[in-house]
């Protein structure tokens, strides 16, 4: 079986701490070429842009996007246009309407397309949505809080109309609590925090609820330094479950539970190469809904501005 040819579009933090290791991991994959605006990746041919890795570059049959969501519409566009399958890191785009452009021209060109939700093949997911599956849900709470200045150095796009601010990694718990729930959820109301010198919240409360009215509340913050907090506590009749660390830990009634033993971005790739063998697609729009609606529905308090 020849291996998947890939391309990787945006050499920075996470195609470095994640993604080229989890390729070179996978031998359903050979990483090929890399198009990127900052350092080259040793190993491969490097590009300066899509359009060059392309047309002058070894063929790939596939392309993963680790750009920042802004621009990142039409690279994608551009690789959908070439008939190659593509993974893209979260968020998919810098809006919905563009993400829902992917969805439909993901399809038309007979391609498969993963929009990486990460989180969600966290080690306990599974689990925990299989022990949700036949429980009544009372509520559902939401902690995540991280420091920005550890996961984004310099990064000023996350700031900037489209980077998202701390829906960057809250979108990350939204998409673990979309894909554990079993309706829709919507936002109610959410209250946003913007340094003065930003585009973009670095904190925010968010009230959600679902056609049952399940409470559902998050607490996101950015400029978390001290103990970094990832958990989903679920309130149930039957018992309290929850996840800690991203999704890496669950305890159900405060007992640990033994889970997966796969990294979530080794589980990524696993998944793409399944859909490729599939002809299929795995395009979920809703963690992107509702950060689309809290910033709708959002009431805005400036705060301090915020120095990297
Ligand atoms: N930093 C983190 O801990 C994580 C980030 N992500 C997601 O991954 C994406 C990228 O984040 P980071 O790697 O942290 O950002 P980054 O700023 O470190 O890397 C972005 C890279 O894209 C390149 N780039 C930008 N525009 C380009 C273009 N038009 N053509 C080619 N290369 C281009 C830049 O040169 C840079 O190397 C974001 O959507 C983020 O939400 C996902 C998981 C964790
Ligand atoms: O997707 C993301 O994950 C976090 C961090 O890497 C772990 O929580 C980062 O802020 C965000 O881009």
């Amino acid at each position: 079986m020849q291996p998947i040819r890939l391309g990787l579009v945006g050499y920075g933090k996470i195609a470095q701490d994640q993604h080229v290791p989890a390729v070179l991991a996978n031998p359903a994959f050979q990483l090929v070429s890399v198009a990127t605006q900052g350092q080259p990746c040793a190993g491969v041919e490097n590009f300066r842009s899509l359009g060059e890795l392309l047309e002058s570059g070894p063929p790939v049959d596939a392309i993963a996007f680790c750009t920042p969501p802004q621009g990142r519409f039409a690279l994608v566009q551009q690789a959908l246009a070439a008939g190659k399958h593509v993974l893209v890191e979260k968020p998919p785009c810098a809006t919905l309407g563009e993400a829902m452009a992917l969805v439909n021209q993901t399809a038309e060109q007979g391609v498969s397309g993963l929009f990486a939700w990460h989180s969600r093949y966290a080690p306990g997911i599974e689990a925990a949505r299989d022990w949700l599956a036949s429980r009544t849900l009372q509520s559902v709470q939401i902690d995540w809080k991280e420091d920005v200045r550890k996961w984004h150095p310099g990064q000023a796009w996350i700031w900037q109309p489209g980077g998202l601010g701390v829906f960057d990694p809250g979108i990350n718990a939204l998409s673990i609590v979309t894909h554990l729930l079993a309706l829709p959820l919507f936002v109610e109301s959410a209250q946003l925090r913007v340094p003065d010198n930003c585009q973009s919240p670095i904190a925010a409360s968010i009230k959600m609820s679902d056609a049952r009215h399940l409470d559902v509340r998050a607490e996101f913050d950015f400029d978390h330094g001290h103990d970094e907090l990832w958990s989903i506590e679920v309130r149930c009749t039957e018992g309290v479950l929850r996840l800690d660390n991203g999704g890496a830990l669950l305890s159900i009634d405060g007992v640990r539970q033994t889970v997966s033993e796969e990294g979530e971005y080794a589980a990524v790739y696993r998944h793409f190469q399944e859909l490729i063998g599939d002809k299929a697609s795995d395009l979920d729009l809703q963690p992107l809904r509702l950060v689309a609606d809290s910033f709708f529905v959002g009431s805005r308090t400036l705060v301090e501005p915020f120095y990297d």
